[in-house]
């Protein structure tokens, strides 16, 4: 069975993020998780420390100040792909992701895709509870992204996705330079081009009961700007060379 550990970002999410991991763990007891906080003002990260104590799959990455979900998982990915897991997901610590849906996204891991990414705007998929100006920042982001960047995918932003580690290792992180959920953008369409095999899953998101969200103005402008230079970059032939994903990863 492959061994899979779940990245999950934090930034104040005290609330929230024991009942994930339960969660995880009630769906595929073998898989461990990787907390990467950013210093929480709210104690996260003392609360990680308390659950990694009490369970040995459990792990904590402690950042000194926040700095972006990218940057977060950036780290997260560096730790985790130093250690010997064969898959890597990403999960949100709010419980808008649902880890009793991880099955599917290993199914996809194991059926030979690089990277499997939780699609809320394919059949099946579904969002509850999210207000109408999320929705439709996500759906605008989305179809800008796709138009732009002449992608497939369907939901380029979600946050619900995972890896084959050996996909990741090939990734030059120093030319992932997003701070933001651009950061899922960036990464999806690098997979994409790269000639990596993406797969989807349909997913539930739930709109977090617990804590605020992390997003701002400046999460949409990074995004709405970089998505915007990549694509008139790669209109007039001059796109950012595509990362160098390993041979034997690139098909
Ligand atoms: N360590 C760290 N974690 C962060 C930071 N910013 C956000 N996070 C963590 O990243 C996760 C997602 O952040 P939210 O603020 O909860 O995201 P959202 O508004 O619900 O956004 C969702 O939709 C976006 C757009 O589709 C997605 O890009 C995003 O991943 C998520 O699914 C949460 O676990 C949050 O604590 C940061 O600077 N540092």
């Amino acid at each position: 069975m492959a061994k899979t550990i779940v990245v999950i970002p934090t930034y104040n999410e005290i609330a929230s993020i024991a009942t994930v991991i339960e969660r995880i763990h009630l769906t595929t007891a073998e898989t461990h998780v990787l907390i990467v906080d950013d210093n929480s003002p709210d104690g996260t990260g003392r609360l990680a420390d308390e659950l990694a104590a009490a369970d040995e799959r459990v792990h904590v990455l402690h950042r000194t100040e926040k700095n972006g979900l990218g940057a977060a998982y950036g780290a997260g990915f560096a730790w985790a792909l130093a250690r010997d897991y064969d898959y890597v997901v990403e999960m949100d610590a709010d419980g808008s992701h649902q880890p009793e849906e991880l099955p599917r996204l290993i199914g996809l891991l194991d059926g030979g895709a690089d990277m499997g990414i939780g699609t809320r705007w394919i059949p099946g998929g579904t969002i509850v509870n999210w207000p109408l100006h999320r929705k439709l920042i996500s759906r605008a982001g989305t179809f800008y992204s796709r138009v732009l960047l002449r992608s497939r995918l369907h939901d380029l932003t979600s946050g619900y996705r995972g890896f084959r580690a050996d996909a990741l290792r090939a990734v030059d992180f120093g030319r992932v330079d997003s701070q933001g959920y651009c950061f899922q953008i960036e990464m999806a369409w690098q997979f994409e081009r790269s000639g990596a095999r993406v797969g989807e899953f349909p997913i539930t998101f739930i709109e977090r009961a617990e804590g605020v969200s992390k997003m701002s103005t400046g999460i949409v402008v990074e995004a709405l700007t970089k998505v915007t230079l990549w694509g008139l970059a790669s209109a007039v032939g001059r796109a950012p060379e595509p990362l160098p994903l390993r041979a034997d990863v690139a098909r």
